[in-house]
């Protein structure tokens, strides 16, 4: 079912928020934040949208899907510097989450105590299939967590391991189909031997 903001935000009251779209590689997070924030454009809010400056898979800044999709983005260094945002902003998106540092859950409970919607999406496991980075205490103090599945290359299931296909221990590896597939729990493991 698709995420429906109708029943959170009513006008007049406090609407900061933090919401957290999760899964593996391909499971759709970029599709989904950039659907909730053109969304909220439409709506005629005030968006801001960021990712870390060291992904540059596909554009320079823009946040960009694996079907192209894509939004206008400001990339930054650290979480602190998406504090620096305009004084009017109404809602921020943050993708690629998992790259940020630590302080990107505090970055997000200070934008959320001041009325902003924050809509963050990231990998919530890496290819070891350990939590990602500050994801899993970004998704302990978010009021919303959505996990989508990608489907598994291997037998067609649900996937939600992003796994690696090429002899890389580093956990941070940019990449695409090239170096990672999306696989079930049973395609994983059978696959980690
Ligand atoms: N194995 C797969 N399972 C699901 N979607 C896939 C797969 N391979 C390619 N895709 C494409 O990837 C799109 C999702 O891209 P994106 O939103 O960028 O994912 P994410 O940000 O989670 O990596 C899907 O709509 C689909 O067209
Ligand atoms: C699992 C895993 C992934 N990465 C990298 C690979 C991609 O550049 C991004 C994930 O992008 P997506 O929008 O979710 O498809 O993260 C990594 O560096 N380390 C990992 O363990
Ligand atoms: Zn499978």
């Amino acid at each position: 079912m698709l995420f429906s903001e109708q029943n959170f935000r009513r006008r007049g009251e406090f609407s900061g928020s933090i919401e957290v779209v999760c899964g593996s590689m391909f499971s759709g997070k970029t599709e989904e934040l950039i659907r909730r924030l053109k969304r909220a454009q439409i709506a005629k809010l005030n968006v801001e949208i960021f990712k870390p400056r060291t992904d540059t898979r596909y554009h320079e800044s823009a946040v960009v899907s694996h079907d192209l999709n894509s939004i206008n983005s400001t990339p930054v260094d650290s979480a602190s510097a998406i504090l620096l945002l305009g004084t009017n902003t109404q809602v921020v998106g943050i993708d690629e989450a998992q790259f940020f540092d630590n302080e990107l859950p505090e970055v997000c409970n200070k934008l959320a105590m001041k009325g902003i919607r924050v809509i963050v999406a990231g990998l919530d496991m890496d290819f070891t299939g350990k939590p990602f980075g500050p994801m899993p205490a970004l998704m302990a103090i978010a009021e919303h967590v959505t996990k989508v599945n990608a489907v598994c290359v291997c037998c067609g299931n649900p996937a939600l391991y992003s796994y690696r296909t090429v002899a890389d221990e580093n956990t941070v590896l940019l990449g695409e189909k090239e170096s990672y597939e999306p696989r079930c729990r049973a395609c994983y493991n059978i696959g980690k031997g």
